[in-house]
C-alpha cells in the first residue's frame, strides 16, 4: 500500500469520519435519501432497475420495453446498473418483506449515497492538503445535494469513476486507470469527454508517454466488454443511444446557408482539447484544471440537465481549494443561480411519507412563470459559468507555475577541462529526467577538425579558435528556441566526424564543453551554468584512465597533451570558473590513493560546491546532514553571495532521491517516473544542480 494511500486512510479514519461537519452532512444525505423521492427515480430509473433485478435477463433493456416499460426510463449503459443494482436489491428485499414499497427507492438513493461518500474518499486522496475544507467544499456541495437528492440524477457514478481514472493516472497505476475510465463510460456515454484529455496528458508528457498504451488497452478493453454485448440489442439502442440528452450538444449551432450548420459546443470542446495538446508539458493539476474546463464548456453551451452539473462538482472543488475567497465567492453565486432556476424548471422531489409534493408546488410555480424569465434566469447562469470559468482558466492554468516554468525548456550549461566529467555529469543528469526528455549538444562536436588534421601541430583543442563557437551558440540556443539543428558528430573512437544528423528538440537541453560558459549570449540564457573544477590530480588520472583505455591513446601522447593544453587551460578554459553560477570540485580525500596506484573506482572522494547567487543553502545543509548523514563544512562570502560546501561521506542512491523528494517536490514531475538517482558525490552533484534549476525557475514566475 502507498505511504499516500496510507495517510489518506488515516486522516480518513480519524478526522473526517470523526468530523461533526462530516457527521452532520452524513445524517442530512441520510435523511434525504429516506425523506425524498425524486420524480426521475420514482417514475424512471427504480422502476427499471428493479424490474432487472426481478426478472433478471441478459438483455434488461430490452426485457424492460417489453413489459411495457417506459424508454426513457434508464439511458445509462451497463456499468451504471451494476451500480444501482446492490442497493436497490436491498431496498426491493426490504420492500417486499415489510410491505412498504417506498423501501426500494431508498435502497437506491442509499447506493448513491454510497457513491457520494466515495467521491469525497477519492477527493482526500487526490487533495489531502486541507481536508477540512474539502470536507465542506464538497461534502456540503450545494450543486452535489440538490442534483444528487432533490433532483435524483445518478451521475454521482460516473463521476466518481473519472475520479478513481484520475487518481489512478497520478500514482501511475495507468491500466487500471484506463479501466476506471472504461467504467465511467460504460456508465454514461458522456465521460468519454475525458478520454482526449487525459490521453493527450500521457502523450504530452515524455515521461509518460510510455503509459498510453497500457491506459488506453484497460480503457478500450472495458469500454467494449462492457458495451459489445448489448450493441445488437435493440431495447440498448433504442433506449441508451437514442436518449434526447445527448443530442442536446448539438442544439448550439450556427445555421450555414439552407442544409449546414456548424455545432458550436463541439467545436468549443474540440478547440479546448486543441489548446491543451498545444501546451508542451502538462502537470496533473493542469490535467485536472483542462478535464474540468472541457466539461465546463460543454455544460455551458448546452442548454444542460442538472445532473450534467455535477461533472463540474469535483473541479470546482479542487478550484476552491486552490484560490482565494472570491474563487469560492463566486462558486457560491454560480451554485445559488443554478439551484435557484432548475428548482423551478426541472423536476424535483416529493416526500411520500408526509404525503406533500413541493416539486409540483414548484413546477406550477415554474409554468406560471413568462418563459422569458426562464431564458434570463439561464443567461445568468451562463454568465456567472462564464465568469467562472474564465477564473479558472487565468488561475489554474495561466498562473499554474508549473505552466508557466514548463512551456520552454529547461536548460544547462555546463564547463570544464578536458576529462572533468563533463559527459559523466551530463549523462548523469540525463538519468534523473530521463534519456527521452533531453538533449545534450557536446562541445566535442563543434571541434573545426578531426584527429588528423595537422593544424593540431600549434593548436590545441583548449584554444576557442578550434572549435566553431559561433556554431554551437547557434544550435544550442536553436534547441532552447524549440527548434531542430543538424549536427555532426565527433566519433572519438575513430577521430573522424559522422555525417550530420537531425537533433530535436526537446524538454532539458543540457549543453556541456569545453567552451560552453565562453559566450555571454549563451551563457545568460542558461538557467543554470555549472563549471566543473575538478582537483588537477583526479583529472589527470581519470583523463589518462579514458584516453588510454576507452580512446586507445598511447600514454605517451596522452601525457604529452596534457601537458601542451596546460596553458590554454589556464588562459580559455579556467575563467569559466568564474562566470559559473555553480562550481563543483571533486578532489581525493587521500591523495595518496592516486599515488599508490589504487583502482579509481576505490579514491574516496570529497564535493566542494562553490554556490553563487543560491538562497536553499541552509535547507540543503540540513538535509544532507540530517537525511543523508554527510559531513558538511559551510562557508559563506562577507555579502552572502557565495557559500562554500565542504561535503565528505557515504551515501546511497535512495538517501539522495529521498532528499531530493524532500528539498524539491515541486519539479517531480519534471523528471522521469523513476528517476535515476546516483549514490555518491555523483548522486549528490545531481542533487545539487537539480536544486540549482529549481530555484532558476522559480525566477520565471517571479
Ligand atoms: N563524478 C565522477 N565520478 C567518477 N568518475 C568520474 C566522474 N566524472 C568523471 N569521471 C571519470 O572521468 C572520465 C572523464 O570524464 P568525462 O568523459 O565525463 O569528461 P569530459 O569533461 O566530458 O571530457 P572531454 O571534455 O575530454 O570529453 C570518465 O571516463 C570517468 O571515468
Ligand atoms: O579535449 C577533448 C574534449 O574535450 C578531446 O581531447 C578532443 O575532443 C579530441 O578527442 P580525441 O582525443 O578523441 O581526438
Amino acid at each position: 500500500m502507498s505511504a499516500d494511500r496510507i495517510g489518506t486512510d488515516k486522516i480518513w479514519a480519524n478526522r473526517i469520519w470523526r468530523d461533526p461537519v462530516f457527521r452532520f452532512g452524513l445524517l442530512l444525505k441520510l435523511a434525504l435519501a429516506v425523506l425524498l423521492a425524486p420524480q426521475i427515480q420514482q417514475q424512471w430509473f427504480v422502476p427499471f432497475v428493479a424490474h432487472a433485478i426481478a426478472h433478471p435477463a441478459l438483455d434488461p433493456w430490452s426485457a424492460f420495453l417489453a413489459a411495457g416499460g417506459d424508454p426513457m426510463a434508464y439511458p445509462y449503459g451497463p456499468a451504471m446498473l451494476i451500480a444501482h443494482l446492490p442497493g436497490t436489491a436491498l431496498g426491493l428485499l426490504a420492500a417486499t418483506l415489510a410491505g412498504v414499497p417506498e423501501l426500494t427507492g431508498i435502497g437506491f438513493r442509499l447506493g448513491l449515497l454510497g457513491f457520494d461518500i466515495a467521491t469525497l474518499y477519492l477527493l482526500l486522496r487526490l487533495w489531502p492538503q486541507r481536508p477540512r475544507m474539502l470536507l465542506w467544499l464538497y461534502w456540503w456541495s450545494p450543486i452535489a445535494l440538490y442534483v444528487t437528492y432533490w433532483n435524483g440524477q445518478t451521475d454521482i457514478v460516473p463521476v466518481a469513476l473519472l475520479l478513481w481514472s484520475l487518481l489512478c493516472l497520478r500514482e501511475y497505476r495507468v491500466r487500471r486507470g484506463g479501466i476506471a475510465l472504461g467504467l465511467a463510460f460504460a456508465a454514461k456515454f458522456s465521460m468519454l469527454l475525458a478520454a482526449p484529455v487525459l490521453a493527450i496528458y500521457l502523450w504530452r508528457n515524455k515521461r509518460l508517454r510510455g503509459l498510453l498504451r497500457p491506459f488506453a488497452q484497460g480503457f478500450a478493453i472495458t469500454a467494449l466488454l462492457s458495451l459489445a454485448p448489448w450493441l445488437a440489442s435493440p431495447g440498448f439502442v433504442r433506449m441508451v443511444f437514442g436518449t434526447p440528452e445527448s443530442l442536446r450538444l448539438f442544439d448550439l449551432a450556427l445555421p450555414l446557408g439552407h442544409d449546414l450548420r456548424v455545432y458550436l459546443t463541439p467545436l468549443l470542446y474540440l478547440l479546448a482539447v486543441y489548446g491543451l495538446w498545444r501546451l508542451r508539458r502538462i502537470s496533473f493539476e493542469l490535467l485536472v484544471a483542462a478535464t474540468g474546463l472541457a466539461f465546463f464548456l460543454v455544460v455551458l453551451a448546452t442548454p444542460a440537465p442538472p445532473g450534467w452539473y455535477l461533472w463540474l462538482v469535483p473541479f470546482l472543488v479542487a478550484h476552491q481549494l486552490h484560490s482565494d475567497r472570491g474563487a469560492r465567492v463566486l462558486t457560491g453565486v454560480f451554485s445559488a443561480l443554478l439551484i435557484a432556476m432548475h428548482l423551478v424548471y426541472s423536476s424535483g422531489a416529493s416526500l411520500p411519507w408526509t404525503g406533500l409534493d413541493p416539486a409540483a408546488r414548484l413546477a406550477e410555480l415554474g409554468g406560471a412563470l413568462s418563459p422569458h424569465l426562464h431564458s434570463l434566469a439561464y443567461t445568468l447562469i451562463v454568465a456567472a459559468g462564464l465568469v467562472l470559468l474564465v477564473q479558472m482558466l487565468r488561475e489554474r492554468v495561466a498562473r499554474n507555475d508549473y505552466y508557466r516554468i514548463a512551456q520552454k525548456p529547461v536548460t544547462l550549461g555546463i564547463a570544464g577541462d578536458s576529462g572533468s566529467g563533463k559527459d559523466t555529469l551530463s549523462r548523469a543528469l540525463a538519468g534523473i529526467f530521463g534519456e527521452h526528455s533531453v538533449v545534450h549538444v557536446s562541445g566535442d562536436d563543434y571541434h573545426v577538425w578531426d584527429r588528423y588534421a595537422p593544424m593540431w601541430k600549434g593548436l590545441t583543442h583548449l584554444n576557442p579558435r578550434a572549435n566553431d563557437l559561433q556554431r554551437f551558440n547557434n544550435d544550442v540556443l536553436a534547441l532552447m528556441d524549440g527548434k531542430p539543428i543538424l549536427c555532426r558528430h565527433y566519433d572519438h573512437g575513430a577521430g573522424r566526424f559522422t555525417a550530420p544528423t537531425r537533433i530535436d528538440k526537446n524538454d532539458v537541453v543540457i549543453a556541456s564543453g569545453l567552451h560552453a560558459l565562453h559566450m555571454r549570449g549563451l551563457r545568460e540564457r542558461f538557467d543554470v551554468s555549472v563549471f566543473l573544477d575538478l582537483d588537477e590530480r583526479l583529472r589527470r588520472a581519470w583523463k589518462i584512465e579514458r584516453d588510454v583505455h576507452q580512446r586507445g591513446h598511447p600514454l605517451a601522447t596522452v601525457l604529452a597533451s596534457i601537458e601542451k593544453r596546460m596553458a590554454d587551460s589556464r588562459l580559455h578554459i579556467h575563467p569559466q570558473r568564474g562566470l559559473a553560477r555553480l562550481v563543483l570540485r571533486l578532489e581525493p580525500v587521500n591523495a595518496r590513493q592516486l599515488e599508490t596506484g589504487d583502482a579509481l573506482e576505490h579514491v574516496r572522494l570529497k564535493l566542494v560546491a562553490l554556490i553563487r547567487n543560491g538562497t536553499s543553502h541552509e535547507r540543503l545543509a540540513r538535509i544532507l546532514i540530517g537525511i543523508c548523514g554527510l559531513h558538511l563544512d559551510v562557508q559563506s562570502s562577507e555579502d552572502g553571495s557565495e557559500v562554500e560546501m565542504s561535503i565528505e561521506g557515504e551515501v546511497d542512491a535512495d538517501d539522495i532521491a529521498m532528499a531530493a523528494h524532500t528539498l524539491v517536490p515541486g519539479l517531480e514531475e519534471m523528471l522521469d517516473i523513476r528517476p535515476q538517482w546516483e549514490g555518491g558525490m555523483s548522486g549528490i552533484m545531481q542533487l545539487l544542480v537539480l536544486i540549482q534549476i529549481e530555484e532558476s525557475l522559480k525566477s520565471r514566475i517571479r
